[in-house]
């Protein structure tokens, strides 16, 4: 069964149109990540796969049924940004409203209100929320049914670096433990942690790419002598800029290994390597022609 079929879908706002005859599925589990300039459509593009907004045109099915069909939302959930929470209801009142709706054991609000971390504001009011604080409330109310199928539009929003790791590590878990996330972000680099699989959103039509193609690999070294370092690692052939000062090093055909060595025989001493991989942001750069 595909988890996601999209078939020769339009959408327009009057004149204007925002997706054009878009047909697309996804029938394994993992993340895609949907990318594209502000205003290009993406929430418009979720809002119409979920149904909240009627297609002009074409059909959606989800885990196998049409997005018509309300039940979907026992096994599909859809992170909206936080207008949709209500100021005046606590976490636990959302939490219970959507176990309510969806025939969910109420067991499982302490379970998944410890597993997004937000137990100790649980019974609070949203009103009381911070930005992240309510982030975390919306993923919360998105995995409590142990979706399927998951859409988050932009859930990195106000979060602070350890939520967007906590986000990081249930999103990498949840599509291990086989639910489908389509996730809409600008975060090329949170991207490019958690996913090869992105589709792009130009010209009203979505295109599918795999990053791996792409990549390029960077290692940050703390060196006890920067400047030193860095001379000698160009004069050994080494692309190397300095960053936050740090020595920033892209690897081709050579080896880490023999960064090191040449430093060590150089005496610097290395205090700290850290990894980046990057490949959606050169796409994007050469898709949308920075
Ligand atoms: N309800 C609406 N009525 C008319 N036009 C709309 C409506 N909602 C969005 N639009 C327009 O449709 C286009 C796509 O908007 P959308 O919010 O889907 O883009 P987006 O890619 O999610 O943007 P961002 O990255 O800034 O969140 C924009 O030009 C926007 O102004």
């Amino acid at each position: 069964m595909s988890i996601l079929t999209i078939k020769n879908l339009s959408k327009s706002y009057k004149k204007q149109k925002i997706l054009d005859d878009i047909s697309l599925t996804i029938d394994s589990p993992g993340i895609w990540a949907l990318v594209g300039p502000n205003g290009v459509g993406k929430t418009t593009f979720l809002n119409v796969l979920t149904n909240i907004l009627p297609a002009d045109s074409g059909s959606v099915e989800l885990v196998g049924k049409p997005n018509r069909d309300f039940r979907i939302f026992r096994e599909v959930s859809y992170l909206q940004d936080n207008t949709v929470l209500f100021e005046y209801l606590t976490g636990y009142d959302h939490l219970k409203y959507v176990c309510d709706v969806n025939k969910i054991n109420k067991a499982r609000i302490k379970e998944v209100a410890d597993y997004v971390g937000m137990t100790n504001y649980l019974k609070k009011v949203v009103g009381n929320y911070s930005l992240g604080m309510k982030q975390h409330l919306l993923l919360a109310m998105a995995i409590i049914n142990k979706p399927k199928l998951l859409f988050l539009d932009e859930p990195l929003n106000g979060l602070d670096p350890s939520s967007a790791i906590l986000m990081r590590k249930i999103l990498i878990e949840l599509a291990e433990n086989g639910t489908t996330i389509i996730l809409s972000s600008h975060n090329l680099s949170e991207i490019d942690r958690v996913t090869k699989q992105i589709l792009f959103l130009k010209d009203k039509k979505i295109i599918q790419i795999n990053t791996a193609n792409y990549e390029t690999v960077y290692y940050y070294l703390a060196l006890s002598h920067s400047e030193k370092g860095k001379l000698i690692l160009s004069e050994n052939g080494f692309l190397v800029n300095e960053e936050s000062g740090k020595l920033k090093i892209q690897l081709k055909d050579r080896s880490l290994s023999n960064v090191i060595s040449i430093l060590q025989n150089h005496q610097i001493n290395i205090y700290d390597i850290e990894k980046e991989i990057t490949g959606s942001e050169k796409l994007y750069e050469e898709l949308f022609e920075l």
